[in-house]
């Protein structure tokens, strides 16, 4: 009964790659160029490198050329800095993606803000955070972009709609708040400091929850009918075997809400999903040309 109910971002983020593929076969066959993406990671994180292996992967799948950098963990921020300046001037790369996070004797935002804007497909830059925030021309962070197409394609017009965001981060939570404002939703950010969390979350028709603690938001904190989008990917020990869990409790959220996303299968492959069309969008106007 409740199988419709559950959001099949895998299949979603699927159909999305079929389409940008096709677009890449039009840029390589019309335009005469092959849209590039340069991930680069820096140390041993296991569950870095299996995300940096799906984006390359699915990268050469979609037809676009993947460079991949891996740097070892003792890199100095001036290396890293070099290599994104090698890359910016790169005419075959369009994409610039630095795995997060990254060791501690590297200052991230001084990273992230060397990186040329119009090839930065994680939106991160400040100058790509301002466009968002001012409804600028720029690149979107792709987790909460994803989101956001789920929600279009599962209700149409957001207008009016209450969205309560649940996390204030720059990479999700705070670029979630600015598209659904966009879309003229009523927004509520929640966060640690927030009063009577399940009182404001009652009050959504959308929930989108990025806090990153594993399976917080339960089935009674909810209005009937709402829409849950989980962006959480926690991984707990349970029954002695390692499992991932979002940041809803899935078995009490899903008689409550009208559609929620799983987790894994959710808005995970989006994310991959978006990097690759954000890459397609800067190749696009790197190239001047509409695909
Ligand atoms: N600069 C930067 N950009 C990122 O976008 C970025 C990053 N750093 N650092 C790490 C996080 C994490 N992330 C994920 C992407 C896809 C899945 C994904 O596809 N998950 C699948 C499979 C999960 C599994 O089985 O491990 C799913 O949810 O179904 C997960 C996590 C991107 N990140």
């Amino acid at each position: 009964m409740s199988e419709q109910k559950i959001i099949d971002g895998k299949a979603f983020a699927a159909k999305l790659r079929t389409k940008i593929a096709a677009q890449v076969a039009v840029a390589k066959s019309k335009h005469g160029f092959t849209p590039g993406l340069a991930v680069v990671l820096v140390g041993e994180d296991p569950a870095s490198k299996v995300y940096v292996r799906n984006k390359g992967e699915q990268t050469k799948e979609a037809g676009m050329a993947s460079f991949e950098y891996k740097l070892p963990e003792s890199t100095s921020q001036a290396e890293l800095l070099a290599l994104i300046d090698k890359l910016n001037k790169d005419a075959a790369v369009h994409g610039i993606l630095v795995q997060l996070p990254l060791p501690k004797q590297i200052d991230s935002q001084a990273v992230i803000n060397a990186i040329d804007p119009d090839k930065d497909v994680d939106g991160f830059h400040v100058v790509n955070a301002g466009r968002l925030a001012t409804g600028g021309k720029g690149l979107v962070p792709c987790t909460p972009f994803g989101c956001l197409l789920l929600l279009k394609d599962l209700l149409g017009d957001l207008a009016g709609k209450h969205a309560v965001v649940i996390g204030r981060s720059n990479i999700v939570g705070k670029p979630m708040a600015q598209l659904l404002l966009n879309e003229s939703c009523t927004v509520t950010i929640a966060h640690s400091k927030t009063r009577d969390l399940p009182g404001e979350v009652r009050r959504a028709d959308i929930v989108v929850a990025a806090v990153g603690r594993p399976e917080m938001v339960k089935g009674d904190w909810l209005k009937e009918g709402a829409v849950v989008i989980d962006v959480g990917i926690n991984r707990i020990e349970r029954d002695g075997k390692g499992k991932l869990v979002g940041d809803c409790d899935f078995q009490s959220c899903l008689p409550k809400v009208s559609a929620i996303t799983p987790v894994p299968g959710g808005v995970g492959p989006m994310t991959i999903a978006l990097l690759l069309n954000n890459t397609l969008i800067a190749a696009a106007r790197q190239k001047g040309v509409e695909l």
